[in-house]
């Protein structure tokens, strides 16, 4: 099989954790985790928010593999207050530099400017990255279904809990939703990304939608433009989004996130 985009991440990724390991020990690490921000509830933030509207988890988005450069103007604290401004629940703060131009210290610079919770968004295979994860103040982590194991999601999801955080437990096809249900995390996204071939389709939400059961949180992940594909997939049960690209484009973040988030469908 030829190699993935996901592949080549995951090799680069074990690299660099083996290397950041080495240049602080996981005692050090957690000694920092503990001095850290208290954590923001990020599952409870969604919950109130989709109870009255949309929720939204507001990407922190600079480039991508498939698009390359996003946003040439990028400054983190400002991106995620003008997010805060037009009314975002939470943040998500890429902190991959190979693929997406992130950095961990994004993460730190963007919370410290909001009073929202975060997520760390980083293809998490260690619990040494929750870990340092909740050091750069995350609340709330990754776990990419379609690059994990059944046991490295469990050991990576009960790290977060112990820390206190949630976990967004990510998938794009039936089987990888079969083995999120599975793990006792409630914040389920659906990317309607294909991680393997960039190939976006919403129909991914509305297909998989109907195959989740009740009492998870059902956030649509990636691709999302307009008012229009926010109330389409909320009728497929979807009142939580992910967004980035879409928002990143436009020159008033904060305007560009209230004009997405009024008029949302009743729930
Ligand atoms: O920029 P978009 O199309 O609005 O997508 C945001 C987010 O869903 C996407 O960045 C994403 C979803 N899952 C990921 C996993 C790793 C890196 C990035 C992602």
């Amino acid at each position: 099989m030829t190699e993935t985009i996901l592949d080549k991440i995951k090799t680069y990724k074990l690299l660099e954790i083996a290397a950041d390991k080495s240049k602080a020990p996981l005692a050090e690490v957690e000694t920092a985790a503990q001095a850290a921000s208290p954590v923001r509830p990020f599952a409870k933030a969604l919950i109130a928010a989709q109870s009255r509207g949309y929720g939204l988890i507001a990407e922190v988005k600079k480039a991508s593999p498939s698009k390359g450069l996003i946003r040439e103007n990028f400054d983190p604290a400002t991106l995620a207050s003008a997010y805060e401004t037009g009314g975002a629940s939470c943040l998500s703060v890429l902190t991959d530099t190979p693929s997406f131009q992130g950095a961990k210290s994004f993460l730190t610079q963007a919370r410290n400017a909001t009073t929202l919770p975060a997520l760390r968004k980083d293809f998490m295979y260690d619990p040494y990255q929750v870990v340092e994860a909740r050091a750069l103040g995350a609340d709330c982590i990754l776990i990419v279904m379609a690059s994990v194991s059944d046991a490295q999601a469990s050991e990576l999801e009960a790290c977060a809990f112990d820390w206190g955080m949630d976990a967004l437990i990510e998938v794009h096809d039936r089987a990888e939703l079969d083995r999120a249900l599975a793990l006792s995390s409630p914040l389920l996204g659906i990317n309607n990304r294909n991680l393997k071939t960039f190939e976006t389709r919403l129909g991914t939400t509305r297909d998989l939608s109907r195959h989740v059961p009740e009492g998870r949180i059902l956030i649509s992940e990636s691709g999302l433009n307009s008012p229009a594909d926010l109330a389409d997939m909320a009728k497929y049960g979807a009142r939580s989004f992910l967004i980035g690209e879409s928002l990143m484009r436009q020159p008033d973040v904060a305007q560009a996130t209230r004009t997405l988030l009024a008029n949302p469908v009743p729930a």
